[in-house]
């Protein structure tokens, strides 16, 4: 792994490294915010934090504005890319499909097999790599935007014990049934509906995977996607029929899909995390 920024920040350091993806056979960036809790070499939790569409991983370290409450409580913030980047892998004209549109799904299908594994390289390989070079302490916690936010809940749903809790800002909570979710998973996935279930946060609830995850989701009702791509109304009918005791929507009156939104609620979200770890455990 190569450092390829660092700027001090609240007392801690926000750095960018880029390192050599076994999982996706390509050179990815990925953000690191180490707070003054693990510069001074203490234990700390990670929250991964997973972008939506057109982003890499300067998006939310630039614009969120999370590391001020990531110093407060002590937690190290790990920022991947959207994709598999670079001029070997597999890219589609529009700005979702492709690369910034990795939509954390491991492809079975090409030309987008080769190297679009985001499931495994965000799950499994970040996680360890984080292990290995960061003072983690074992607590890990996901949260994530549009995209992202589809990608926190389904890899949280997905596989019990990896993450304490599981946030979203805006998230493509049933890509089965919604225009980007669709023309993604079709790409990648193929005409498969039981391999697309896996991934679609509604199926995953109403199936019961992982039923005691704590889950926090906000929308914004000036958010131009929210009927069309987003349809939290879908989540909700699940999450009711499901009887989880630790789900909760918000609906956030006047927010839009922007990164204001994420940078108004992102200290809530860390905070109701960090309650988290003392309430399961
Ligand atoms: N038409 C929009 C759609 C993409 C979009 O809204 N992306 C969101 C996530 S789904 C985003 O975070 N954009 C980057 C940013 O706001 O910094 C665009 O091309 O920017």
């Amino acid at each position: 792994m190569e450092r390829v920024e660092v700027h001090a920040s609240f007392g801690g350091r926000q750095e960018v490294w880029r390192h050599e993806s076994a999982s996706l056979g390509t050179i990815q960036q990925v953000g690191v915010y180490l707070p003054p809790q693990a510069v001074q070499g203490e234990k700390c939790p990670a929250l991964l934090w997973l972008s939506g569409l057109t982003c890499n991983e300067q998006n939310f370290i630039t614009k969120a504005g999370a590391q001020a409450i990531a110093a407060e409580l002590g937690w190290i913030l790990i920022v991947p890319d959207t994709s598999p980047r670079g001029e070997q892998v597999a890219d589609a004209e529009g700005y979702d499909l492709g690369q910034g549109a990795g939509f954390y799904v491991n492809a079975t299908q090409e030309p987008w097999a080769a190297h679009y594994r985001m499931d495994d390289y965000v799950n499994i390989e970040l996680r360890e790599l984080a292990a290995a070079n960061f003072p983690v302490n074992g607590h890990w916690a996901i949260s994530g935007h549009s995209m992202g936010g589809h990608g926190a809940l389904t890899s949280a749903l997905r596989n019990p014990g990896l993450y304490t809790s599981a946030s979203a800002f805006s998230p493509i909570v049933a890509p089965s049934q919604v225009p980007w979710g669709q023309k993604a998973f079709t790409a990648y996935l193929g005409d498969e509906p039981a391999v697309w279930a896996e991934y679609d946060s509604v199926e995953l609830i109403t199936s019961g995977s992982n039923p005691e995850l704590p889950l926090l989701c906000d929308f914004g009702d000036a958010d131009d996607f929210l009927e069309v791509q987003l349809q939290p109304q879908r989540l909700q009918e699940a999450l009711d029929r499901s009887g989880r005791r630790n789900a909760r929507i918000r609906l956030q009156p006047g927010y839009d899909h922007s990164y204001y939104f994420v940078s108004t609620f992102f200290a809530d979200h860390l905070k109701w995390h960090h309650a988290q770890i003392g309430a399961g455990s």
